[in-house]
């Protein structure tokens, strides 16, 4: 059946209450799957087993799709381009061109390994000693990825500190800088183009600060990157120069060359666990069978919420801190991927495809967003995601509150409270209107979905894991929607503009430009002097 045939039928199907269908003491089994080290529950959702069977009947085209992408055929068909993320984690041969690209990944990694093991045990020094600091120069897929690990796997630091610079803004650079020692630091410019204006500034301003204190500005500089003669032009000797292949997206990129600060932070070994972690999961998307396997299921229960259900949002929210730029992560992953409005063939398509996607780490948001959450007009399915132990193991009665929070969450959100409940919580304090006006705002809904993801610990093996689950989920609905996940054309206007833009910020004639665009930058520039 058409797609978007079987979504308007589906449609029909919604409404059930999620409190209802847990009744059934077989639905939590049923709707739950586990891989590694993951247990997945989506029972709290009002998906019921005659849709969850309609929504596996639309993903009848995801294995053949699956196959061809981990067999390296060129997916990517807006580019041209393969989509070979699983080959930097994965064992076995990929042949693209007629070529085996297996041999280049082991290579590289070897290259990185041996590079970081001289940066951890000082075999290779600054101009003023040990290296005692990395600066990741990137932005997008070659920020994003890295600088979210290296937070999350905290604990497992043993290396030199690592520091992400991104944002053109100054601020960035200047803010970072002030906390280092140019003789003791390694500068990594990532970007996998090396056009990126964000990164280049930052790379160059990084050069001018490091020229002012050591006699070799680039020789405390490594370049990860698919352009080497753009490294080069640079000034970076290629013996630091980390390349990968097109058939790497950026948002795609942290387990190859782009994860090298990831592995200066926490080491190779455990660098190999988050391949490793990763890997299971992409054996778990190969050979489960697509009603327990659990990237399906994920992408299943967000086609049903955002095609379906039409819910326009999604939160996830891991009550985990060191997964705090998970959430922004994900935005780039998901939306950058699935943010799309065309078919594969360039056909408009005929509902919408990605949600947005949000969050933070819980607790905080409970003091913050939740109360939309549980009260707003708009239902907002979550996605929460808890371990059963913290990396903190005197603080182990945080980790409890956490888990009961989680939990709690999650189970407000199903069962909500009805106005009679309302009413009797305050009853010893009002009487009468005021009673029942008071109750009115203290009742929630409840039926608001969420869906919940638990694993024993936050470790390098895990975090790939969640990582490879997102990745094949996006993959699914992308695959389901028939839309290229793979391609970000909506990101290029807006960078030709800033680049007509920029001579107009040093006074440039704008007449060619709109009436607003162009009071705004007459103000600015008034107050520019
Ligand atoms: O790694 P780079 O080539 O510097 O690209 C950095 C980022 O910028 C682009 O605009 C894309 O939207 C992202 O997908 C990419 O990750």
């Amino acid at each position: 059946m058409d797609f978007w045939t079987g979504i308007e039928a589906l449609r029909a199907k919604q409404g059930a209450r999620i409190a209802d269908l847990l009744t059934d003491d077989t639905r939590t089994a049923r709707l739950r799957a586990a891989a590694g080290p993951f247990v997945f529950d989506l029972s709290k959702t009002s998906i019921t087993g005659d849709a969850l069977n309609d929504l596996l009947a639309l993903a009848v085209d995801v294995p053949d799709r699956r196959d061809a992408m981990f067999a390296g055929e060129k997916i990517n068909a807006t580019e041209g381009r393969a989509v070979l993320h699983t080959a930097l984690r994965g064992t076995e041969p990929v042949i693209v061109d007629g070529a085996d690209v297996m041999p280049g990944v082991r290579d590289t990694l070897d290259a990185m390994r041996a590079f970081a093991s001289d940066v951890r045990d000082g075999t290779f020094q600054g101009q003023g000693g040990r290296i005692t600091d990395v600066v990741n120069i990137g932005i997008g897929g070659s920020d994003l990825g890295p600088a979210m690990a290296v937070l999350a796997l905290a604990p497992f630091h043993d290396g030199p500190r690592c520091h992400f610079v991104s944002n053109v803004d100054g601020a960035d650079w200047a803010d970072t800088a002030k906390t280092l020692d140019p003789a003791t630091t390694l500068v990594i410019v990532a970007s996998k183009t090396f056009t990126t204006i964000e990164t280049l500034t930052n790379a160059r301003t990084a050069r001018d600060w490091m020229a002012e204190s050591v006699t070799d500005p680039t020789a405390q500089f490594a370049a990860l990157s698919t352009a080497q003669d753009k490294t080069s032009d640079f000034g970076i000797d290629p013996s630091r120069v980390f390349g990968f292949e097109d058939w790497v997206g950026g948002r795609y990129s942290v387990w190859g060359p782009i994860g090298l600060s990831l592995m200066l932070a926490i080491g190779p070994r455990n660098f190999d666990a988050f391949l490793t972690g990763a890997r299971q999961i992409d054996d778990h998307f190969r050979t489960a069978p697509l009603a327990e396997n659990l990237p399906v299921l994920l992408a299943l229960a967000g086609i049903w919420h955002h095609q379906v259900c039409g819910y326009p949002t999604r939160a996830v929210l891991p009550y985990d801190n060191r997964l705090s730029r998970l959430p922004a992560y994900l935005q780039q992953l998901e939306m950058e991927s699935n943010g799309k409005g065309v078919t594969m063939a360039g056909d408009p398509l005929q509902g919408p495809a990605g949600p947005v996607v949000w969050g933070e780490p819980g607790t905080n948001g409970q003091h913050a967003f939740y109360q939309l959450i549980h009260q707003g007009k708009t239902p907002v399915p979550c996605e929460f995601m808890v371990a059963a132990e913290g990396s903190e193991p005197l603080l182990d009665h945080h980790h409890k509150l956490l888990i009961a929070n989680c939990l709690a969450q999650s189970e407000a959100l199903l069962k909500g409270r009805s106005h009679a409940e309302a009413r009797a919580t305050i009853a010893n304090r009002f009487e009468g209107e005021e009673l029942e006006r008071q109750a009115a705002h203290r009742v929630f809904e409840g039926n608001r979905p969420s869906t919940t993801l638990i694993y024993p610990r936050l470790t390098p093996e895990v975090l790939g894991g969640i990582i490879a689950l997102y990745e094949h989920r996006v993959f699914v609905e992308g695959v389901m929607l028939d839309i290229n996940s793979f391609d970000q054309w909506g990101v290029e206007l807006g960078k030709e503009l800033a680049t007509s833009l920029g001579p107009l910020v040093d006074g440039a004639d704008a007449s060619d430009k709109d009436a607003s665009t162009r009071a705004l930058l007459e103000q600015l520039l008034e107050w520019r002097g």
